[in-house]
């Protein structure tokens, strides 16, 4: 369990006050409107951002103390952060191993790894020489190769076309149920992962304002809000 008590963040032109829970092994869809705190949340989990108080604990580990490298958890971002010198096989290596000594067995993951997203034949590809989901499908790989049981995606897929988003938004619920992670994932378009969410939060203003099962937040009434952030967006 993902457990967030009262951490707040202060800033002179936005504060933020967050508190939830997130089951262990589950997809959480956090949405909301621009500039509300989703990222913020995501950061402060991952320990680039630190909050001044409260409570933030992964499966009865207090997570503040330890650095982000330390925290059980690897991220994905909307812009991947692939090396573009380094080739598809190096880059999702960084996961496992970021001096990239990799042993037999190492390798032989990495490649098992890009069979699972799809990518088999592209090890040594460069990024440069891939579209724009292949180089998230690699960002997927590299964040579950490290083995982390909590993955965080601040809006991995938003800039992939329709179709290629629900296909992307599916393979990472695949992999996250086989792999038994937790995921947490900003999404700016709720009907893509409504009915593969366990849970959907909807964050604005800094804090966590509903937060249940996708149909029951999506029907409550924050729904007229929920569609308002969706049209900003
Ligand atoms: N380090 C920081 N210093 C000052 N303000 C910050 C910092 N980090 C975040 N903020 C502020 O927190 C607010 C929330 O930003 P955040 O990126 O979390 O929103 P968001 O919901 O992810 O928005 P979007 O959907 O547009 O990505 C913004 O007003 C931002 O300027």
């Amino acid at each position: 369990m993902l457990v967030i008590e009262n951490c707040r963040l202060t800033w002179p032109d936005f504060a933020a006050d967050y508190s939830l829970s997130v089951k262990a092994g589950s997809l959480c869809a956090v949405i909301g409107p621009s500039g509300g705190g989703k990222t913020t949340l995501l950061h402060m989990i991952a320990g680039f951002e630190t909050p001044e108080d409260g409570t933030l604990a992964f499966n009865g580990q207090d997570l503040m103390p330890l650095e982000p490298a330390k925290r059980p958890m690897a991220i994905v971002f909307q812009d991947h952060n692939l090396f573009p010198h380094l080739s598809v096989a190096q880059n999702v290596g960084l996961g496992l191993r970021p001096s990239l000594r990799l042993t037999a067995d190492e390798k032989h993951l990495i490649a098992e790894m890009l069979d699972s997203v799809g990518l088999h034949g592209f090890a040594s590809r460069k990024p440069g020489e891939m579209s724009g989901g292949q180089r998230q499908r690699v960002a997927l790989a590299r964040a579950l190769v490290s083995g982390r049981p909590l993955i965080l995606l601040d809006e991995p897929f938003s800039s992939l076309d329709p179709g290629l988003r629900r296909d992307m938004i599916l393979l990472a619920d695949k992999l996250r149920r086989k792999r038994s992670v937790t995921m947490l994932m900003t999404i700016h378009t709720p009907e893509d992962v409504a009915d593969v969410a366990d849970q959907m939060v909807f964050v604005a203003d800094g804090k966590v304002v509903a937060s249940g099962p996708p149909a029951a937040v999506l029907n409550s009434s924050l729904a007229p809000r929920i569609a308002a952030a969706v049209s900003d967006s």
